[in-house]
């Protein structure tokens, strides 16, 4: 998945920088969207990408995911990028829509609300320096950066929200070496689904 820079006017556009306000959900530092991979509970969206990271090392991912806040979970991840795997940068956006998909499927009615409250506008995460993740200020009108995470969210927009495609389950991506745990990761499921089909049985 190839993102390249893009200007953004920002009367257009529908800005979050942080987990407050009314968009705050969209970002993977938001609390209250939890989320199950291998029966493993992840507090947060920024906890799960970047446990991703360090598939060969789980006490690593371990101590990311034990973390309540995400910020500090990034700065766990920090202290071993060395350890990063070698490929990261070429799958890193593929991992983040994965992360979105899984965040979307077991937080459904939560995170499709705040997806559908912005309406079909472009989706920006400002930030005062990355121009990676987010698109900064190039002047008084305009915003510039890759915004990969505003994209990914306009992506994810399109396919669950506009396009209506049901997202109960949601299988990995097709990463070599995509494990937690010491495990592969598996297709996830919305967990209160398995406990439908568990008490229809
Ligand atoms: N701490 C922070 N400050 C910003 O300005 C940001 N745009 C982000 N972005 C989030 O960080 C995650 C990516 O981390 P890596 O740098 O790839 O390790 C991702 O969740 C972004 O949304 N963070």
């Amino acid at each position: 998945m190839k993102i390249t820079e893009r200007t953004y006017l920002k009367s257009e556009v529908i800005t979050f920088r942080s987990t407050k306000g009314s968009f705050g959900g969209l970002s993977n530092m938001a609390p209250g969207y939890s989320i199950r991979v291998n029966d493993v509970i992840i507090p947060t969206a920024e906890a799960l990408y970047q446990a991703c990271r360090f598939p060969l090392f789980p006490n690593i991912q371990q101590e990311i995911i034990e973390q309540h806040s995400p910020m500090t979970a990034k700065m766990i991840s920090r202290k071993y990028l060395s350890k990063t795997r070698q490929d990261w940068e070429e799958i890193k956006y593929e991992v983040m829509y994965w992360v979105l998909q899984v965040k979307l499927s077991q937080n459904l009615e939560k995170f499709s609300s705040v997806l559908r409250q912005t309406s079909d506008k472009p989706i920006v995460e400002y930030s005062a320096k990355d121009k990676d993740w987010a698109a900064t200020k190039k002047d008084d009108h305009t915003l510039k950066g890759k915004n990969a995470l505003g994209r990914l969210l306009m992506k994810l927009r399109e396919e669950y929200i506009f396009n209506q495609k049901p997202i109960d389950c949601v299988p990995p991506p097709p990463i070599v070496g995509f494990i937690l745990y010491g495990s592969a990761v598996e297709t996830v499921c919305d967990p209160t689904l398995e406990f439908e089909e568990e008490d229809y049985c």
